[in-house]
């Protein structure tokens, strides 16, 4: 059965992979793609992996609601979901969320969903929350390693600028960022509360911004209860994403570059101190896809019963 979609936001540039992904899908299709600046404009004449009719539409939150999606993706920038969730629960309550800002990922009523880490607790919630791109990399780079931490971590990030959105900002001015790297919110960044929030585990956070367009670096800083061997933390993380056709362990360091308009992440890099008690571990991720569009689309394979990895690119997996 093909399953109607519908991606408000879908100018942005998450909403711009999104579509990508559900124009190539097996059991998805797209119903409508909602942008206030393109509403008229046919979507093939932007993006020219979709072969369909539809045009852009400019939906407020009721009727966005009321076209009888099986789900609804919020691609909108933070602060702006509340409105069509109160829509769709009084107008459609059984229609799926996925929410890719971070509106909801501190909302115990939503599904986190970073399937390599929470699939578990999926039990047909029909709200889901997307994690952050930066939060997505942290989780994954640090979770191998939870039960071995001393004390906090500490996760130096650098974002290309794609991760500032669309919407004019110091983050995404290419002027400013030229032979430039920007520290922003260097305390207390949102995705700082979700990554020590969803661990259980207190990690600090101190975020970047690059000239680069996509992908991001995570270089996290783990003091360790006790004295390892690199071959036993290598080990580690290969047993702990046996099985992940989206979660890459390397040998080497792990380089931004290699991971752009890739669907997986790579953890690597990994270096101990001298006296083994200090593991520094990398991680790359390209910030729009398994930062946001690739995540989304497992999300929604899970909650539909698909392959959760149905129409995710054969040919950039890793078996
Ligand atoms: N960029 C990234 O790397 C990541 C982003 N995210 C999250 O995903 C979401 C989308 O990000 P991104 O694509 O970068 O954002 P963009 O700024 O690129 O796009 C935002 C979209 O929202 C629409 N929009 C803006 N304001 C409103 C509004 N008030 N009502 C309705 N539509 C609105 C815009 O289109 P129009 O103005 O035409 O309506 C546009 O389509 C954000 O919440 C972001 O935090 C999550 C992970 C990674
Ligand atoms: C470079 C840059 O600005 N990056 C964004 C992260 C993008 C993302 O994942 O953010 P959400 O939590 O809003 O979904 C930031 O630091 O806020």
């Amino acid at each position: 059965m093909i399953r109607r979609i519908g991606i408000v936001g879908a100018r942005g540039h998450v909403g711009s992979e999104l579509i990508r992904l559900f124009a190539s899908h097996p059991r998805f299709e797209l119903a409508f793609v909602s942008s206030r600046e393109r509403a008229g404009q046919k979507l093939s004449d932007h993006e020219p992996d979709y072969e369909g009719d539809l045009s852009y539409v400019s939906h407020g939150p009721d009727e966005a609601a009321g076209q009888g999606v099986d789900a609804l993706v919020l691609a909108l920038p933070n602060g702006k979901a509340a409105p069509f969730v109160a829509a769709v629960d009084a107008r459609a309550p059984d229609t799926c969320i996925v929410d890719l800002s971070a509106d909801y990922r501190f909302d115990d009523g939503w599904y986190y969903g970073l399937p390599e880490l929470t699939r578990d607790r999926y039990a047909g919630q029909r709200r889901i929350s997307n994690p952050g791109c930066y939060a997505t990399a942290m989780q994954l780079v640090v979770a191998p390693m939870l039960d071995a931490l001393a004390g906090p971590v500490q996760c130096f990030g650098v974002s290309g600028y794609s991760g500032a959105g669309t919407t004019p900002s110091d983050k995404n001015d290419v002027e400013l960022l030229r032979d430039n790297l920007m520290p922003y919110a260097l305390t207390n960044h949102i995705h700082e509360r979700e990554v020590t929030r969803q661990l259980g585990h207190e990690v600090q956070f101190l975020p970047h911004v690059a000239p680069h367009f996509r992908g991001l670096t995570i270089t996290a800083n783990m003091p360790l209860a006790a004295v390892f061997e690199l071959d036993q933390i290598v080990a580690r993380y290969r047993e702990r994403y046996a099985g992940e056709p989206l979660v890459r362990v390397v040998e080497g360091t792990p380089w931004v570059s290699r991971i752009a308009s890739r669907h997986d992440v790579e953890l690597g890099g990994f270096t101990l101190s001298p006296d083994g008690r200090r593991l520094v571990a990398v991680a790359t991720e390209d910030n729009l896809l398994k930062g946001a569009a690739t995540q989304a689309l497992q999300n929604l394979n899970i909650a539909f019963g698909f392959d959760e990895m149905a129409g995710i690119p054969v040919a950039e997996r890793n078996t």
